[in-house]
């Protein structure tokens, strides 16, 4: 099937990082994500497309990024792309939202939400793109953040609540891969050091690495 699980020894299996934090191998079938990947390529178009993040200190993030239901800036939430075209951001996908639920029923084994998922974050990283150790602080919602990982593997890094360093986990994160931190685990620190260039499925044909991240905003559904 997957070029990467060619050759393994062992399957990769569930595992438990940290309370309330589970990564799932293999979690979407190759042709889901073939679907999400193409539904990645339209939200990425403009307006409200792929843009490269600025840091207040003035520095910018190596991974480009696009929105969707909140357009997340550091550090908040935006009905528009304030830091960037201006236009308003893509709507959140009913599906995109029952994919998430999915994801936490089979990570956690629950799946009570405080409100429907509203946020996606879409991470797109090229070759050295990589993203620093951060918390997931920006949302009025403590309900579980649900990533999902497309294209060249990554080294996903999953550490404490207290502080970037030590201790923490070194997870490989591989195309269709779900990774679930909820409960106490919510506001740990994370990042990601390294993308392996090349080591995608060929067949999905991404030169990269995409992550979609969806997350409950805790904000009122804003008045059309
Ligand atoms: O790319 C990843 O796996 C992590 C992305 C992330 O932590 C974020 O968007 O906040
Ligand atoms: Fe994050």
């Amino acid at each position: 099937m997957m070029a990467v699980m060619s050759g393994e020894l062992f399957p990769r299996s569930r595992s438990e990082v940290a309370p309330g934090a589970v990564h799932l191998p293999d979690w979407l079938p190759p042709e889901r994500q073939r679907e999400l990947l193409e539904a990645c390529r339209a939200w990425a178009l403009p307006p409200a497309g792929l843009r490269t993040v600025r840091t207040p200190g003035g520095g910018t993030m190596s991974a480009r990024q696009v929105c969707l239901g909140w357009h997340w800036y550091p550090y908040g939430y935006a009905r528009t792309v304030t830091d960037g075209d201006g236009a308003p951001v893509k709507p959140f996908p009913q599906w995109l939202g029952d994919l998430a639920r999915q994801g936490v029923r089979d990570a956690l084994g629950v799946a009570e939400c405080s409100s429907p998922y509203d946020i996606a974050l879409i991470n797109f990283y090229e070759e050295g793109a990589r993203m620093g150790m951060h918390r997931d602080s920006d949302e009025d919602a403590d309900d579980p953040v649900v990533s999902l990982s497309l294209g060249d593997a990554c080294v996903f890094r999953f550490g404490n609540v207290e502080s970037r360093g030590r201790p923490y986990v070194d997870v490989e994160l591989r195309s269709g891969d779900l990774f679930v931190f909820g409960g106490p685990a919510r506001l740990a620190y994370h990042g990601v050091p390294r993308v392996e260039p090349g080591s995608g499925p060929p067949e999905l044909g991404l030169r990269g690495r995409l992550n979609i991240t969806l997350r409950v905003s805790g904000r009122p559904i804003p008045a059309a």
